[in-house]
Order: C-alpha cells, then sequence, then structure tokens
C-alpha cells in the first residue's frame, strides 16, 4: 500500500513553486472541445491524476489529446462521439463538463451521472435548468444525462438558485456558441470562472461580466484553437501557506497570487501567521503561537472550502476555541475522525466543528478521505508527535503534484513508499522519493 509518513517538529524553509490551478484547468481542457477548427495549446498544465482522467474521456470521444512538457494539445476538429462513460465520471465529476460544449457544438451530449462523493450530494440541476432555457431538451434515466437540440441552442436568461462553479461553467461553454445573448444571473465569481471566460474569449467567444454576479455572453458561430496558460492553483498555494504557519517556518510560496487568496490571507492573519507580498509570490511566517479564530465556508469571494480542512489541521495548533461552519457541501466534515486519531480534540455540531486548541496531536495511522483532507492530515503531521502514516493517497494524487517532495524540499521529514513493493523500514528516511506519474501522456 502506497502511504506518506510524516515525523512532526520540523520548521520549513525556503520556496515552493504553485502549479498551473487543477479547477482551472478542467473546465479549460473541456472547454477545447469546442474549437472545430485548429489546435489548442495548453501551458501550464499540473501533472495529476484528475488531468490524465479528463485527457482520457476526451480521446474516448476522438478528440487527439498529446500532455507533455506541463503542456496539452487537443486536435478537436474532426467529427466526436458525444458520451462520456461512467468509469470516467465516476472517477472525477468534473467530467461533466463536457455537457455544455458537446451540447452547443454538436447538438447532443450523454454523460453519465456523477451521483454524490465524500463531500455531499453534489447535483446538476443547475447545469440542467441552464441548457433547458437554452432549448434543449433534456432526459434523466439509466444512469445518464442526455441532452439534445435541434439546431443551435438559444440565448436565453438563466438565473441560478445558488452560485455553482459548475453550472456557470457548463452553461458559459454551451451559451459561447448559441444563438443571440445569454445572461447568467447570480452565477459563480471564482478565479477559475473568469480563467475560463479569458480562454473562451481568446477562442473567439464574446463574454463580458466573468467575475462578477451577470455574465453576458453573445454566441458566435465558430470558436478557434488557440494557446492559453491557465491561472496558478490557489488551493494548492494556501495549503502551503498553512504548511508554513503550522511548521512555525518561513516559505515563500511562488506564483501565489494575492487577489485570489483574499479570505485565505486574511483569516491566516487573524491567526498571527505574518503575510507579505513579494515580486515573485507570498512570504509566510509562522508564529511561535497562533491564535484561534472561526471560518464559514462561502462561495468567492467567501471562504473557499477547498481549504476547510486544511484550516482546521492549523486551528487544532492555535491556542483557544475555533470554530468551522461548512455551508457549501453538506458532508465536508469526513476528516474529523481522522485527526481525532491523531488526538485532535473538537466536535460536530450540525454544519459547524467546534475546536478546543492547541490539541496535542500525536502521530498515527489515518486514512484519507477526500483530496483536500489528505493534504490536511499531512499538515497536521507536521505539527503531531513521532510519525504520522497518511493512506489512501489517490485522493492526494488528484490534485497534488509532488506534495511530499515539495515538503521535504522545504525541510520537512516525509517521504512516500510503497510498503507493498519495499519493506517500510528501509526506506523511511528524507526523500527523495519516487513520485507515481514520473511520465507524462
Ligand atoms: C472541478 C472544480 O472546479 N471543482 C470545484 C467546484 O465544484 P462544483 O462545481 O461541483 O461545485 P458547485 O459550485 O457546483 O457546488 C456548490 C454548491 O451548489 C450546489 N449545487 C451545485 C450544482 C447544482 O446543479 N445544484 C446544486 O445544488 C452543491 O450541492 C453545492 O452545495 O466548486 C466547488 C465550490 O467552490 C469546489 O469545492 C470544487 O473544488
Ligand atoms: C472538491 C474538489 O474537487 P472536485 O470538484 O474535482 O471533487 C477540490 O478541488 O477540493
Amino acid at each position: 500500500m502506497e502511504k506518506i509518513i510524516v515525523r512532526g517538529g520540523q520548521q520549513l524553509h525556503g520556496t515552493v513553486k504553485v502549479e498551473g490551478a487543477k479547477n482551472a484547468v478542467l473546465p479549460v481542457l473541456a472547454a477545447s472541445i469546442i474549437a472545430s477548427e485548429g489546435t489548442s495549446v495548453i501551458r501550464g498544465v499540473p501533472v495529476l491524476a484528475d488531468v490524465y482522467t479528463i485527457n482520457e474521456v476526451l480521446r474516448n470521444m476522438n478528440v487527439d489529446v498529446n500532455f507533455i512538457n506541463n503542456t496539452v494539445t487537443i486536435d478537436a476538429s474532426r467529427q466526436l462521439t458525444t458520451e462520456a462513460p461512467f468509469e470516467y465520471v465516476r472517477k472525477m465529476r468534473a467530467s461533466v463538463l463536457v455537457l455544455g460544449p458537446l451540447l452547443a457544438r454538436f447538438g447532443h451530449a450523454k454523460v453519465a451521472m456523477p451521483g454524490g462523493c465524500a463531500i455531499g450530494t453534489r447535483p446538476i440541476d443547475l447545469h440542467l435548468k441552464g441548457f433547458e432555457a437554452m432549448g434543449a431538451e433534456v432526459h434523466v434515466g439509466n444512469g445518464f444525462v442526455e441532452a439534445s437540440v435541434k439546431g443551435r441552442l438559444k440565448g436565453a436568461k438563466v438565473y441560478l438558485d445558488m452560485p455553482s462553479v459548475g453550472a456557470t461553467e457548463n452553461i458559459m461553454m454551451a451559451a459561447a456558441l448559441a444563438e443571440g445573448r445569454t445572461i447568467i444571473e447570480n452565477c459563480a465569481k471564482e478565479p477559475e470562472i473568469v480563467d475560463l471566460a479569458n480562454y473562451l474569449n481568446k477562442m473567439g467567444a464574446k463574454i463580458v461580466g466573468a467575475g462578477t454576479e451577470t455574465i453576458k455572453i453573445d454566441g458566435v458561430e465558430k470558436l478557434y484553437g488557440v494557446e492559453y496558460t491557465v491561472i496558478p492553483d490557489r488551493v494548492e498555494a494556501g495549503t502551503f501557506m498553512v504548511a508554513a504557519a503550522i511548521s512555525g517556518g518561513n516559505v515563500l510560496i511562488e506564483n501565489a497570487v494575492s487577489e485570489h487568496l483574499r479570505p485565505v490571507i486574511s483569516k491566516l492573519e487573524e491567526m498571527d501567521v505574518q503575510i507579505t507580498e513579494e515580486k515573485d509570490g507570498l512570504r509566510v511566517i509562522g508564529p511561535k503561537k497562533l491564535k484561534a479564530t472561526d471560518i464559514k465556508t462561502l462561495p468567492h469571494p467567501g471562504f473557499p472550502t477547498d481549504m476547510q480542512s486544511q484550516m482546521m489541521a492549523l486551528m487544532l495548533c492555535a491556542e483557544g476555541t475555533s470554530v468551522i461552519t461548512e455551508t457549501v457541501f453538506e458532508n465536508r466534515f469526513m476528516h474529523v475522525e481522522e485527526f481525532r486519531r491523531m488526538n485532535a480534540k473538537m466536535k460536530i455540531e450540525g454544519r459547524s466543528v467546534i475546536i478546543e486548541g492547541p490539541s496535542d496531536l500525536q502521530g498515527a495511522e489515518v486514512a484519507a478521505t477526500d483530496l483536500r483532507a489528505a493534504a490536511a492530515l499531512i499538515l497536521a503531521g507536521l505539527r503531531a508527535e513521532n510519525y504520522t502514516r497518511v493512506t489512501e493517497l489517490k485522493h492526494l494524487d488528484r490534485g497534488y503534484v509532488n506534495f511530499a517532495e515539495k515538503l521535504a524540499s522545504l525541510g520537512a521529514d516525509i517521504v512516500r513508499v510503497d510498503d507493498s513493493v519495499v519493506p517500510e523500514e528501509t526506506t523511511v528516511k528524507k526523500g527523495p522519493y519516487r513520485t507515481k506519474h514520473s511520465s507524462q501522456n
């Protein structure tokens, strides 16, 4: 079994570079299939399991995809099949993002229903409501959602009951090729929405207002392949900010964009973490004593749910009572039980977790319950007494490139091993360690 073994107590020092954003690159890769002419060249692509999955989804549709040196080249100009089977959607929910582009370009799309996942139910009703408003017929049955339209989609006014990131992306992509104007109200304002709109506009789309709560899209007849570089990953940046803070270290997080990280910066500062903007990124200096604070996850520009578990690790080390309220996903506290195995003192009350800090964290064998929980348990391990062993690394690999290796380069005592291949005792020492995805395809 693969596991990451970390021994707490080392302060982190040095520089770490943030990769391209997973949550920006997945919609951008999905959007590339709208281009009926030319080749798309996407740069700054992180080498992640989710990127392999979306590439496979596209190849399965007859798209020509190459991934080398952090660049994905896509030629979608030929006739494509318009289906995404369950085997991909099960691995990665973002596969549903091919619905909008396929429907807009070919008038048909069939994608396996994503279902729930470890953080909650995650419905796609708002995506479908948008397609229907644009004239599509949508049918859900036998585990699939199938949408079709005769001729082109028609521009429409779509009000989202909640500012869903995925629904905003799917509807924006569909509207880019629709006839006439689409207005999406109460849409998501995340930086990844702005990035996708910038990409689509470069391809020839006419989108204004991305990053505000109303997006207007004037549909065009055709979109073209272009070169594009995705934004840096704000969640990876935030995770390393917490790593610096929890270890009492001093780390420059290269490529971190402060504008994307306002809520995280502000909460870390409330905890007495020192953050300064430098030319190449953000410098984070951990205090001797962390102060307790409260967070409530909300759509952007509120506190991001994807940073909730990492902040939980930090709050466990802070003096006093901290409260985390999760309002975005109804079941994103699975990691609480794992933290408890590390002697964390906390209780769940409805949608809140109350943390009495500081906990005397102890190393333990823990299992990652989702992607961000994986990172959070490793962060707690940086502070815990003795060795923490984190398993279920498939979650980590969905969203972090060389996480253990990057922490080791900052001075963490951490190693990734596969004890089904090599006995653990012979490999528990500071890096270098192997990565699962050593080559790209
Ligand atoms: C690949 C990607 O970019 N994933 C991100 C995206 O996920 P994702 O796009 O799936 O998340 P959404 O923004 O859609 O979901 C937010 C909330 O809206 C609800 N909802 C959503 C759609 C819908 O049709 N109906 C509905 O009720 C969900 O149940 C949830 O409570 O945004 C989330 C919220 O910032 C992040 O945690 C994910 O990392
Ligand atoms: C929940 C996340 O991603 P996804 O929507 O791909 O599951 C995440 O990035 O933390």
